[in-house]
């Protein structure tokens, strides 16, 4: 596999087609689609960086494909470079105020096709870069709030759709506050790494680990029973007594310990993600207010309600 970068060519003139892929290919992985719902297709397929589009073409013209992969949501984050031998501002007026990123004048100079194309990927790259920095959570690597609610939403709606259950770890660090006081700020900073660390190695494909705030985290386990999530808990609440993180505090002395406030279910349209959170949220509550250390589970009731 390779990190290329992918450039989408929507033209119905074969000739075109391999002129452009001609001036790209030795930069970037070129596909080529030779109609407007034939570019549509393969945008949602394979979402390419970036499109390069071709104005006049006949059944669907340039335009009306940019309408329809705006108002996709798989496609409306690419961005388009308009490509024609019109040569009237108000066309291109058209194209910028539709939301495409640039507009090309045919006949195409190989030089101005290549720094256009290299400046709007740079562009691209620069995006997902921040992208990525505005989901993560500095101090632990982990995914952050934001990235959790806006994974939620998404399994909420696949849940829906595919009839499959949904379970949620809220995760807390006990009396945390302590261990604090006793070692300052920059040693329960470490302790929230090694915890990150804990639960990051519970993370795979249908899984998310986040740091929801402060010293409290979220496992959201997609297509899981309860039984196995459930398993999951222990295994993340033994992990981190296993790491002996031992300490003495006038009110407590013994390990960094967490609880747990656990909740499956199968979403439906009649409950909200904000209901199931705070279904395991009250059972963390409760967990904390029983002795902590340990992991308390809400009962599911019918499959479309939380059990009050
Ligand atoms: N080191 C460090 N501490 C943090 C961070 N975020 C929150 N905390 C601390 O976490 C502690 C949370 O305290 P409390 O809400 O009283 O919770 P607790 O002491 O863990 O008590 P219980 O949750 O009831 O077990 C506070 O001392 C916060 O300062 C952080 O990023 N780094």
């Amino acid at each position: 596999m390779t990190d290329r970068q992918s450039v989408l060519v929507i033209d119905d003139e074969k000739i075109n087609l391999q002129i452009i892929g001609d001036i790209l290919r030795d930069e970037v992985s070129v596909m080529l689609a030779k109609s407007g719902e034939q570019g549509i297709r393969k945008a949602i397929d394979y979402r390419p960086d970036l499109i390069l589009l071709d104005v006049v073409m006949p059944d669907m013209d340039g335009f009306e494909t940019m309408n329809r992969l705006r108002h996709d949501a798989r496609t409306s984050f690419i961005p388009v470079i308009f490509i024609t031998a019109l040569d009237d501002s108000s066309h291109e007026e058209k194209a910028l105020l539709m939301g495409a990123s640039d507009y090309i004048q045919k006949p195409l100079h190989t030089n101005i096709v290549q720094a256009r194309v290299r400046l709007h990927l740079q562009l691209v790259k620069q995006r997902n870069m921040l992208e990525k920095l505005a989901n993560i959570d500095p101090l632990t690597s982990l995914a952050n709030r934001r990235k959790y609610q806006e994974v939620i939403e998404q399994e909420w709606q696949r849940a829906i759709t595919d009839n499959t259950s949904l379970s949620l770890l809220v995760i807390d660090i006990d009396n945390f506050k302590q261990y604090n006081d006793c070692y300052g700020h920059a040693t329960g900073d470490k302790v929230l790494q090694q915890v990150a660390t804990v639960l990051a190695s519970h993370l795979i494909d249908n899984r998310l680990v986040a740091r929801y705030g402060g010293e409290e985290f979220v496992v959201l386990l997609s297509g899981c029973s309860q039984e196995e999530s459930e398993r999951v808990a222990r295994r993340c609440m033994e992990d981190v007594e296993e790491l002996n993180l031992i300490y003495t505090h006038e009110d407590f002395s013994g390990k960094v310990t967490v609880s747990v406030g656990g909740c499956t279910m199968f979403p439906g349209p009649n409950c909200r993600t904000e209901d199931f959170f705070n279904a395991a949220d009250e059972m963390l509550g409760l967990a904390k207010r029983s002795g902590k250390n340990k992991i308390l589970w809400k009962l599911p009731s019918n499959p479309h309600t939380i059990t009050e």
